[in-house]
């Protein structure tokens, strides 16, 4: 199952953090935008030539580190049809590079869109005699608000494709709460009915490690629903955004973790890409204050949870 082999990875490393990938022109640095610039002029395929060598760059220096990267496809799809193909290409390299890859598409629809959607970002399509991995990406971040008929076509595949999936639970932004925290009849907020909704979404796709194939993102911004929802989705694996650059930090996503560290995969976009802008670092060093700031991050939450175990497992 697909979550068990981002488990394993971040056990094997000690790091239950993921770096995102979310590359805009100013991240990137001149001698980088120069050299597409000069080879593509400044277009979308000049820009999208930057950001992929920059995330190459960035790749190179972090697998190793972390165990798992998470592009955003806004950040690609903004350079049009170029921008989608260094999306491809970022994942293929990351892959390459044995980085799991988290695709931040959160996408949704009613159920045979969906099922496009599916098989656009953990499937295969046929054409003719040959089959195509369109993207490759081993999880997509999914909503859940279309209900169980837009995320029930995402199942099937993972279980065939050794993927997995992350829902929307209770996301990091500040005004999550307008909706999210809706309380119903029965007493349950909506993020907690989405997250019940995620474990039983999982019963058909166990892990070795009592994780399911289906997590739930929930912010890093928000400690008490990092409890809670830990408290209550005991089978569900937390993809927990908003470190760093929103303020989150490891005091506040230690509660996302179980007793064996594990339970959750923190991300960080800003903060590790532009770690070179901030530490003062000339641009051509930006690849390694990238990894200084993941080691630093890493270092910071392991420092919190303790060391990480993979529970025994039988057979
Ligand atoms: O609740 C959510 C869900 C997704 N995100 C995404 O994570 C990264 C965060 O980037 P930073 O630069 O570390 O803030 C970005 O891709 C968001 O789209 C989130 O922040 N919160």
């Amino acid at each position: 199952m697909a979550l068990d082999r981002l488990i394993e990875g971040i056990a094997k490393l000690q790091n239950p953090t993921v770096a995102g990938l979310d590359p805009v022109l100013d991240y990137v640095p001149g001698f980088i935008k120069e050299k597409a610039f000069t080879q593509h002029g400044e277009t979308l395929e000049g820009a999208a030539g930057a950001i992929l060598e920059f995330n190459k760059g960035l790749i190179d220096a972090l697998c190793g580190i972390v165990p798992a990267v998470k592009p955003q496809c806004a950040y690609y799809e903004m350079y049009g049809w170029h921008g989608v193909k260094a999306l491809y290409d970022t994942i293929a390299y990351a892959k390459d590079k044995g980085l799991f890859v988290i695709t931040d598409g959160k996408r949704n629809d009613i159920g045979p869109t969906m099922q496009a959607y599916t098989t656009a970002h953990l499937g295969t399509v046929t054409v003719g005699q040959r089959t195509y991995v369109p993207f490759g990406g081993d999880c997509l971040t999914v909503n859940g608000y279309l209900g169980s008929d837009g995320i029930t076509p995402l199942l099937d595949t993972c279980r065939a494709q050794d993927k997995g999936i992350f829902v929307l639970v209770k996301t990091s932004n500040p005004s999550s709460g307008e909706l999210q925290n809706q309380i119903f009849e029965g007493g349950e907020t909506l993020y907690g009915t989405v997250g019940h909704l995620c474990e039983q979404w999982g019963e058909g796709l166990p892990g070795k490690y009592g994780y399911s194939g289906v997590g739930a993102v929930v912010g890093a911004t928000y400690p008490e629903q990092l409890a809670e929802l830990r408290r209550d989705l005991t089978h569900t694996f937390f993809l927990a955004p908003g470190y760093g650059a929103q303020g989150g930090g490891a005091k506040d996503v230690a509660p996302a973790f179980d007793s064996n560290g594990l339970g959750a995969v923190v991300n960080a976009s800003r903060s590790i890409m532009t770690a070179w802008k901030k530490s003062g670092a000339p641009e051509t060093d930006y690849a390694q204050a990238a990894a200084q700031e993941a080691k630093r991050m890493r270092d910071e939450i392991i420092q919190e949870i303790g060391a990480i175990s993979l529970p025994s497992v039988n057979g």
